[in-house]
């Protein structure tokens, strides 16, 4: 698999694993690398997943995309990595950045898909489009010790057609709007 996905912005990288920034000292590199070569994807195919635009007025994303099932996701299933530019500099403004690790030295690993990342990049938050997210992130350790986020169904089947969401947490939006929920 190499292709850029359907509807992949012209602006933007599409990467299968991440990069590292200049920012992310030698040592913190090798841990999240782990064992095996630079962030070796984990799929070989296309996960189950499609990029589509949002044109419904009641969508808190209209006029953006959302991520969204291909084929029906069974509970508990592992969807695809969040991939983008590995990094350890400050990104305040990027809201494609997600905090990957915090070494014991207080260095911070976030993962930044703003520039460059894959179909992870294009999911929403739950809040205003379902109850709740029916998907989850989760930090996971490769088989040869590497450092992933990946995200995964929730307790339930996901159909298809169905928009992939998470909990971007309370904190993301509170940096951001100031809001209490
Ligand atoms: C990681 S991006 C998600 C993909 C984005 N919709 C796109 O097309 O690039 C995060 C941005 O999506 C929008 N977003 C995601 N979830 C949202 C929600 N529940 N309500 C409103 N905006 C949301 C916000 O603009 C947010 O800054």
């Amino acid at each position: 698999m190499s292709s850029k996905p359907s509807r992949w912005p012209p602006h933007l990288q599409y990467i299968q694993s991440s990069v590292f920034h200049p920012s992310v000292p030698s040592e913190a590199c090798l841990e999240i690398r782990g064992g095996s070569s630079a962030g070796s994807p984990r799929h070989q195919h296309r996960p189950a997943v499609a990029i589509l635009p949002i044109s419904s007025s009641s969508h808190p994303a209209n006029g953006q995309h959302g991520l969204f099932a291909t084929r029906k996701i069974p509970p508990k299933t592992h969807i695809l990595d969040y991939i983008g530019e590995i990094h350890c500099d400050d990104r305040p403004h990027s809201d494609y950045d997600l905090s990957l690790y915090r070494f014991q030295n207080g260095i911070n690993v976030g993962i930044d898909a703003s520039a460059m990342g894959n179909e992870a990049r294009f999911i929403n938050d739950y809040r205003g489009i379902m109850d709740k997210p029916n998907a989850i992130f989760s930090d996971v350790r490769t088989p040869s010790g590497g450092m992933r986020m990946s995200i995964w169904s929730a307790g339930l089947e996901i159909k298809k057609g169905e928009e992939i969401v998470v909990s971007y947490g309370k904190g993301w939006w509170k940096a951001r709007f100031h809001c209490s929920s």
